[in-house]
């Protein structure tokens, strides 16, 4: 085969891993909803988060994977050995990674985020950095039902607390997360701030 013969079979296998792992997250998260006012399907948070990787200038596949993945295990059925058999190791320990012990209180869970996110690998840091800046941006656009704005306040903060733990990992990231945690919360939407208590 020629050397473009092997490119473009490259990158049809890797377009084809990207297709495997976004259906696998897509039917995992089926039945779930976003919290925001409009019940958006649960998918959009995992593909938006791999999306901000992309934008952000990072195309490590194993990475985008995990993205896609990064809440399939805590939130569904999903198991590791599941990941890894389909997806490989490389997936599997990012993933690992950014999955919280849901057996554990939530206030642990959140300081947990705090203390472990500066330990984590590269990969695993810039999924973090996505994730809350895919959150952040849609708390921005509408509060989840229920939340005050005191609500939104607080998760912003922790959210910063977690995200300065990955600092160093991808600048353009950081320059957007910085971007947000620059206002106040009441800026987000002046007076008209959407909370749907
Ligand atoms: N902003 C926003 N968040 C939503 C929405 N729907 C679900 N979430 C999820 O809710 C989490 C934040 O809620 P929590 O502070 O944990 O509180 P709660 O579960 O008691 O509501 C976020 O995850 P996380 O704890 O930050 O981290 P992770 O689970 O993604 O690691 C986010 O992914 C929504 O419509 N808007």
């Amino acid at each position: 085969m020629s050397s473009q013969g092997t490119q473009i079979s490259n990158a049809s296998f890797d377009i084809a891993k990207l297709i495997d792992t976004i259906d696998f997250a897509a039917k995992k998260h089926s039945y779930q909803k976003r919290k925001d006012i409009a019940r958006t399907p649960y998918i959009n948070h995992p593909i938006g988060v791999a999306k901000n990787l992309t934008d952000a200038g990072v195309y490590d596949l194993a990475t985008i994977q995990a993205a896609i993945l990064h809440d399939t295990v805590e939130d569904t059925e999903t198991t590791f050995e599941e990941i890894e058999q389909q997806f490989g190791q490389k997936v599997r320990n990012i993933v690992a990674e950014c999955t919280d012990d849901k057996t554990l209180e939530k206030a642990e869970i959140k300081r947990l985020q705090i203390e472990h996110t500066p330990h984590l690998s590269k990969q695993a840091k810039e999924v973090k950095l996505a994730d809350k800046l895919y959150n952040l941006r849609d708390i921005k656009r509408e509060a989840p039902i229920g939340w005050s704005k005191e609500r939104v306040q607080e998760y912003v903060i922790w959210a910063k607390k977690v995200t300065d733990g990955a600092r160093g990992t991808n600048q353009m990231l950081e320059e957007q997360l910085n971007e947000i945690y620059s206002k106040g919360v009441f800026e987000f939407q002046g007076e008209q701030y959407k909370c749907h208590p």
